[in-house]
């Protein structure tokens, strides 16, 4: 079965149809990099997987269930989401953790210190920024923080969006091969960058649509 489906999708702006019967089946493990111009769909893809955005015609579907207001927490429990711009709030970056793994959809998760630190190495981020302030952390920092929470909290399906972009060559690298490295995730990625071009990546060129 699809994780997630896009049945006959319409979504227009104004008199702007950006989705005008748009059909895509992701199944279960399935990694997919989503392509297009600016402007083309992507975000408002992704948008609409996370029920953020109804389409004006067509259905989504997560595990076969048609998103609706009583099903989109169970979808949503299941998706990380990622931006280029994440917010991660003004205070301190330990706070933030702690937060976020309060959460009641978080909290079965056993996330420790060690791990968090592990995870830190592992993208080059200095383990005293975990005590820093947020607002004095760089763009690229931020970022990979915004990386590591995404991995903490071991959902099923991610949604990456730009999450490379601002990021040096050899850090795009160790990204891309570590999402592409997690067997049984689903992974939707927008990204221009050619580290995610890999084989078993399948593409979605939103340009050929039209
Ligand atoms: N809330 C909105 N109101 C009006 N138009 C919108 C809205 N959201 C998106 N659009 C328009 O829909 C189109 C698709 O937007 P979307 O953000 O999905 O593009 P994208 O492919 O992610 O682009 P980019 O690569 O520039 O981020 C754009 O023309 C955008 O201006």
């Amino acid at each position: 079965m699809s994780v997630i489906s896009l049945r006959d999708i319409e979504v227009r702006f104004n008199s702007k149809h950006v989705f005008d019967g748009f059909s895509l089946d992701i199944g279960q493990g399935e990694k997919v990099r989503i392509k297009g111009k600016s402007g083309a769909g992507k975000t408002t893809l992704f948008k609409l997987m996370l029920g953020f955005l109804q389409p004006d015609a067509g259905e989504v579907l997560y595990e076969g269930q048609k998103l609706n207001g009583s099903t989109v927490w169970r979808a949503r429990k299941s998706m990380a989401y990622v931006s280029q711009d994440m917010s991660i709030g003004e205070g301190l970056v330990k706070d933030f953790f702690d937060e976020i793994f309060s959460y009641e959809a978080n909290k079965h998760l056993q996330v420790d210190r060690e791990d968090i630190m592990k995870l830190f190495r592992k993208f080059s981020l200095n383990e005293e920024l975990y005590e820093g302030r947020i607002p004095e952390l760089s763009g690229g920092e931020k970022q990979r923080i915004a990386i590591v929470i995404s991995i903490l909290l071991d959902r099923p399906v991610y949604l990456l969006d730009e999450i490379t972009s601002s990021l040096d060559e050899v850090l795009k690298e160790k990204i891309a091969q570590y999402f592409l490295g997690l067997k049984g995730k689903t992974l939707l990625i927008i990204s221009h960058d050619r580290v995610w071009e890999k084989n078993d990546v399948k593409l979605i060129d939103l340009d050929n649509l039209r």
